[in-house]
């Protein structure tokens, strides 16, 4: 890593719910010279659940990447306009992106436990970030963070078997588990239920709801059903613009854009 790189400021405020988390201004997405993300203005609020829905190809994952800067991973690539977390720009040459990706954690369509032990699968990254000074530090934020993940009382007993053993549903709630070990103050879910069950999904919904009064959280759904039910706020993409973002309630009963009645009742997607 290099010495010239800085983390975002370390020290998170607790901010109250509500208040902008998240402010993206004129943001465009290239892949090469496909235009994949026009002109996005969005503020997502604190300790609030984002819903980000549209049909298929919008560009819903693309722009939820640019909020922890995973794009950087994509050679084709190209960000520009402005994000800030708490008001600082997190595409600054000056920010680390590993330390970003720490204050804004991601959890993937399909659960992607390390090939490790269910105990290192969580402490792996308290570990590299140093939030631990001693062992029995590190064993209550791997404690912590898989009670916080709904999965503690089923692990407990067997922390040194495989993260790969466990259920579908078990293994998205320890990679819930993971990505809430390093403290991080959004977390970004991309279809975090689409390879579960009804019944996991159901558990991961109730941890959404959990998480939201300590953290930001954003989600990618194709289901209009799950944006209803987990989220305060819902933004809906289309072609790569963001046709509107409001309360949820108001999303699924009175749209502003024809374009998301069409879509929620079902006329195309
Ligand atoms: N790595 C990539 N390289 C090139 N084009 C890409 C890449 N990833 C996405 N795209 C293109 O960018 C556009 C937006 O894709 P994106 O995956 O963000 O949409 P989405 O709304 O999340 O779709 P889905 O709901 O199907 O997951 C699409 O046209 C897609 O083909």
């Amino acid at each position: 890593m290099s010495g010239m790189t800085t983390a975002i400021t370390p020290t998170p405020k607790v901010a109250a719910m509500n208040e902008t988390k998240v402010s993206a201004r004129d943001v465009q997405v290239y892949y090469g010279d496909k235009h994949a993300i026009r002109d996005v203005n969005i503020e997502i609020r604190s300790r609030t659940v984002t819903a980000f829905i549209g049909p298929s190809g919008c560009g819903k994952s693309t722009f939820l990447r640019c909020i922890n800067r995973m794009n950087d991973t994509i050679a084709s690539c190209r960000v520009e306009g402005n994000i800030s977390i708490d008001s600082e720009n997190i595409y600054d040459p000056k920010v680390d992106p590993v330390q970003l990706r720490a204050k804004v954690g991601m959890v993937f369509q399909k659960p992607n436990p390390f090939p490790k032990s269910i105990f290192e699968n969580v402490a792996y990254g308290p570990r590299i970030h140093g939030l631990a000074a001693k062992k029995s530090d590190l064993d209550d934020i791997v404690a912590s963070a898989l009670q916080k993940a709904g999965l503690w009382n089923e692990v407990k007993d067997r922390l040194d078997s495989p993260g790969t053993g466990l259920s579908g549903g078990q293994q998205q709630r320890l990679c819930i588990a993971r990505a809430v070990a390093v403290s991080p103050e959004v977390i970004l879910m991309d279809e975090p239920c689409s390879a579960l069950d009804p019944i996991a999904t159901a558990k991961v919904e109730e941890l959404i709801h959990e998480l939201r009064e300590n953290f930001t959280i954003v989600i990618v759904t194709h289901s209009m059903q799950q944006a209803a039910r987990v989220s305060q706020r819902t933004a809906m993409f289309h072609l790569g613009n963001l046709v509107e973002e409001n309360d949820t309630d108001k999303m699924f009963t009175n749209p502003d854009d024809q374009r998301t009645q069409d879509y929620i009742m079902g006329r195309f997607g």
